[in-house]
């Protein structure tokens, strides 16, 4: 795949999932590296950051994706010939898919043992990593049912809907809107994540926060599976994580828009769920209650305060 159709497949979200997104830019970089013709490591660093800012700006709220691009991209910053870059480029890339893999694996580990028979669990959007927790507690043998989300406007709750009906779990698909209605049926909310903050909070599918409140108000446990790559180093200075609003056509048929002249369609596909609703954040490393997110930023993303130049 070419740089330009990584780019317009992660844009309309053909490519999508902020562990996918991140693997795939992982993946672009080291493929781009490979059609660069030129052997000087000036032109080559150069025409790498190129691409490493067109993959930047595909999507602007999963932090996977930069926290990915960084990781793929320090070698090749701090190459001192054109050899090193390009190896550092293969190298990194291959180990960051890989052990996203494996971490995606440790977090169903983790994650399932929290699940128990008799629950009733309910997911929101289209998580790898919450979906990879629920399929591995019914591999165990665990006996419980699952509630999904439609999550409009892009339905991801239909992908999510099938992986379970072919893992074969008993699952209820409700509309984004009863989410409250079944909350007190449900015993255990499992989400993922695109984005934690410094201070705990998670930024998922627009929706998220609702469901965590009503979690909140019926005292059901509101867990997050998220890979430690989803952790914000930027945060620790205070910088936000930006919200992507997407385009209005997603949610109101152009045409009917067109004729409502006074209305105004907005589209924001992600929000914020304050730490005070999250009870658990399951990472590869462990699971941790969201107050612990900046361990994970220092230790294991080897960022800290000082990193930042103010
Ligand atoms: O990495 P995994 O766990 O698959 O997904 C994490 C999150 O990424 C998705 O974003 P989108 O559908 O790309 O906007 C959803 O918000 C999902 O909860």
């Amino acid at each position: 795949m070419t740089l330009a159709d990584t780019e317009k497949k992660i844009k309309s979200m053909e490519i999508r999932g902020a562990g996918r997104i991140a693997r795939t830019a992982a993946n672009a970089l080291k493929e781009h590296s490979e059609t660069i013709k030129s052997k000087d490591l000036k032109v080559f660093v150069e025409e790498m950051n190129a691409a490493a800012e067109i993959l930047l700006k595909t999507r602007p709220t999963a932090v996977s994706l930069p926290n990915a691009i960084n990781i793929v991209m320090k070698g090749v910053r701090e190459a001192k010939t054109y050899e090193d870059a390009w190896h550092a480029v293969h190298e990194s890339a291959d180990k960051f898919v890989k052990e996203s893999d494996l971490a995606v694996k440790k977090i169903a580990e983790i994650g399932a043992a929290r699940i128990k028979d008799g629950d009733v669990v309910l997911t929101h959007c289209n998580s790898e990593a919450a979906l990879a927790c629920i399929i591995e507690a019914h591999r165990q043998g665990k006996k419980f049912e699952v509630f999904a989300t439609e999550v409009r406007p892009r339905n991801q709750g239909h992908i999510t809907i099938k992986t379970l009906s072919d893992a074969g779990i008993k699952t209820n698909f409700i509309v984004d809107s009863a989410a409250r209605f079944f909350m007190k049926k449900v015993s255990l909310v499992i989400v993922g994540s695109d984005a934690v903050t410094v201070n705990g909070a998670v930024v998922n599918k627009i929706g998220t926060s609702q469901i965590a409140l009503c979690a909140h108000e019926s005292r059901t446990p509101f867990i997050v599976a998220a890979e430690t790559y989803k952790f914000a180093p930027k945060t620790l200075t205070g910088e936000l994580i930006e919200i992507e609003e997407r385009d209005t056509s997603e949610v109101l048929d152009e045409k009917m828009a067109k004729e409502l002249s006074n209305v105004n369609i907005r589209n924001p596909a992600f929000d914020f769920t304050p730490s005070d609703y999250v009870d658990l954040i399951i990472t590869e490393k462990g699971a941790i209650p969201p107050e612990m997110a900046y361990v994970i930023i220092r230790d294991y993303l080897g960022w800290n305060i000082e990193d930042f130049d103010r």
